[in-house]
């Protein structure tokens, strides 16, 4: 995938970036970036937040890194938590060909080790948004630990990738119940393929 990026991608460019990966899972190799379908929703998403703070969970290799990164203002930053060196180590390459390091930060560790040092380390207050994309049974956990560290404020905005496939039920069954969450489905479909998935974007009503 990071041949692919490098050989089809302009350096500096996000869009080619992505497009270049979304072109290598569909001809040679699936992968689970949330890819273009759903990818556009993310982009809709970032754009009408247009967040100062944003946090994603799972970088995996970059691919919704880049593509929220090169929607963010230039103050903004994301901040993005990859435990997997060798993943790490390939989003770093693509977040770097796609011109983008000043707006990422990306911490190889454990949301659940990170998430609490957010303040003391980032001195980030709350985040404005967070694209959750990792283990899917941690999802759950992971937002009730960030609502403890009061990483969220009124109006914060959750979007969470693959509620549908391979499925967050615990998550969804938590936010949709939750009166301190407002949510809402967007039907998609599983990156690359017709199956079907979706984003579930949720508000933090506080
Ligand atoms: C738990 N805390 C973590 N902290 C930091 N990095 C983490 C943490 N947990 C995982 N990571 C890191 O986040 C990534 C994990 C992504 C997991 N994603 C999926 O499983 C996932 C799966 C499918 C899928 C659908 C159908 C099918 F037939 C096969 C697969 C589709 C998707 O879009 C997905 O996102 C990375 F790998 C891991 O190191
Ligand atoms: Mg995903």
């Amino acid at each position: 995938m990071l041949a692919a990026v490098q050989k089809n991608a302009t350096r500096g460019d996000p869009r080619s970036v992505v497009k270049a990966i979304d072109q290598f899972c569909r001809q040679k190799e699936w992968a689970m970036n949330v890819g273009d379908e759903k990818g556009c929703i993310l982009d809709s998403v970032v754009t009408e937040v247009n967040p100062a703070t944003v946090l994603e969970l799972g970088t995996y290799c970059g691919y919704s890194t880049v593509r929220i990164a090169s929607l963010l203002p230039s103050n903004a930053k994301l901040i993005t938590l990859e435990f997997n060196p060798d993943y790490a180590a390939i989003a770093r390459q693509v977040i770097a060909w796609a011109g983008l390091e000043d707006k990422v930060q990306l911490v190889e560790g454990a949301s659940g080790d990170w998430i609490p040092k957010m303040k003391e380390k980032f001195g980030i207050e709350t985040f404005d948004l967070v694209f959750l994309d990792h283990w899917k049974d941690r999802y759950l956990p992971d937002t009730k630990l960030m609502e403890e560290c009061g990483l969220l404020r009124k109006g914060s905005i959750l979007l969470a990738d693959n509620v549908i496939c391979p499925g967050t039920p615990d998550y969804l069954e938590y936010i949709r119940n939750s009166p301190r969450y407002k949510s809402q489905y967007f039907k998609s479909h599983l990156e690359y393929t017709k199956v079907e998935d979706g984003l579930e974007k949720s508000v933090f009503l506080g």
